[in-house]
């Protein structure tokens, strides 16, 4: 369940018209609903209700400290994937206990900041990245806590950019050298096993991979516990969100008239089919949601600048561009254009729904249906707290969106929009070009 509804004509986040914000704050601003969020990650802690089960937030759909700080007073730990993250975590308040590292990549200066911030454990992803833990960790005089990340060879049925748990998938260790790693892990003196991970992709609609990766783990996770101190199975992230029509979808009735292939999974249907197979293990059991967390807790506002009436097609052009919202461009990504102030006696009109960025790319929609908006009007990009701000980039030297989070009747700004001089700032011009 989202908080996002018109209430009379106008588009509400919980008790705020978001006209108030956009109002206030101008646009392209994100603005996210921190009682959606704490539904969100109810709803995960129930749905797996059975189990010993801890959530790290995957910090990397949504990076705001005030989120940050509101995952961890619910008592979510994080999932990190790199130094910046873990930055932005402690800025937040929050400690690592709980929280884990992951990632391909992991630089030296990432692994020593963890390592002296008390991570729980790294999610080591091969063995030149075993053996570079093992090394800082020895620097540091302490042991290095790690599970490796399992790839499955799991189609996670989902966008190809998104797929992360198939054999030909730059993640994880193959699952049959999985036991071979765990073996040689035992024997780097810095290193402390922990337990086993994985994760196959992002925004699933369907359940069957998530069943056929699990079983698979917890196979393994089984077997490793009879030779290794095998604490926790983390299933890693990957529940995917309603985006079509979100604005409608609040209650589960959307979802049941979907067609099986691209009915989103829900938590509860996640943690019946899961907890059967994760229960029998008597194993901590970690979960790493990231869009589902934050997706449908987030709206982009922006204005129209103009209605343009090309040749057979309209183009309504928005203040916001793909540097703003990115995953239309990068994915073709539906999301779902609403205006904050809806007039029904308004004609509709059929457009390409664009933004001001030098890249025909830079679309939004197209031939979409909306209602007809002009100059200086408003419209919310539904679920698009997760990937939305985080993406986000300054190309065309845009300056970074604003960010705002609502409670209840009130709302603060959490991120103010960057200024010119900000963006600016830093860069100098050589001696040798003066
Ligand atoms: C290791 C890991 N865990 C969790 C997530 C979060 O995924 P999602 O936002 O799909 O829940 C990701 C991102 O895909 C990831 O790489
Ligand atoms: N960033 C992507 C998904 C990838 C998730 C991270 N592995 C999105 O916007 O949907």
């Amino acid at each position: 369940m989202h908080h996002f509804s018109y209430t009379g004509s106008n588009l509400h986040c919980e008790s705020v018209d978001l006209a108030a914000v956009a109002q206030l704050y101008g646009t392209p601003t994100y603005v996210y609903s921190a009682a959606t969020m704490a539904d969100n990650y109810n709803r995960i802690i129930n749905g797996l209700g059975d189990l010993d089960v801890h959530v790290c937030y995957a910090v990397k759909a949504n990076s705001s400290i005030a989120v940050l700080r509101h995952f961890a007073n619910l008592g979510a730990g994080f999932d990190l994937v790199s130094g910046g993250e873990l930055r932005r975590v402690l800025a937040a308040g929050a400690g690592l206990t709980h929280s884990v590292f992951a990632g391909v990549g992991k630089s030296e200066a990432e692994i020593r900041l963890a390592l002296e911030s008390g991570i729980r454990a790294f999610h080591v992803e091969s063995e030149p990245e075993l053996i570079r833990i093992n090394h800082v960790a020895g620097k540091l005089g302490v042991k290095a806590a790690i599970s490796f990340r399992i790839n499955p060879d799991v189609d996670a049925l989902t966008h190809a950019k998104t797929n992360t748990g198939k054999a030909d998938n730059k993640f994880g260790i193959p699952i049959a050298q999985a036991a071979a790693a765990y073996a040689a892990a035992a024997e780097y003196p810095n290193i402390a096993i922990r337990g086993v991970q994985m994760h196959i992709g992002s925004q699933l609609t369907s359940i069957a991979p998530f069943v056929e990766a699990t079983e698979k783990l917890a196979a393994l996770a089984e077997e490793l516990k009879a030779r290794h101190d095998i604490e926790y199975i983390s299933v890693g992230g990957g529940i995917g969100i309603v985006y079509q029509d979100a604005l409608e979808s609040g209650a589960s009735k959307w979802w049941d008239d979907q067609p099986e292939a691209t009915r989103p999974i829900t938590p509860e249907s996640y943690g019946a089919a899961l907890a059967p197979i994760l229960k029998p293990l008597g194993l901590k059991v970690l979960v790493e949601p990231g869009r589902f967390m934050v997706g449908n807790a987030g709206v982009l506002l922006a204005q129209v600048e103009y209605l343009k009436r090309g040749q057979g097609k309209n183009f309504l052009i928005l203040d916001a561009g793909m540097n703003d919202l990115m995953r239309p461009a990068m994915y073709d990504s539906y999301h779902q254009v609403v205006p904050l102030r809806r007039n029904t006696s308004r004609p509709a009109i059929t457009a390409d729904i664009v933004g001001p960025i030098c890249e025909t790319g830079d679309c939004f929609a197209k031939d979409r249906d909306i209602q007809q908006l002009g100059e200086g009007e408003h419209v919310a990009f539904m679920s698009a707290g997760a990937y939305g701000y985080t993406m986000a980039s300054r190309y065309n030297s845009r300056c970074m969106p604003a960010e705002v989070l609502v409670h209840g009747a009130t709302f603060d700004l959490i991120n103010a929009r960057e200024t010119f001089d900000n963006m600016i700032a830093g860069e100098n011009i050589p001696a040798f070009l003066k």
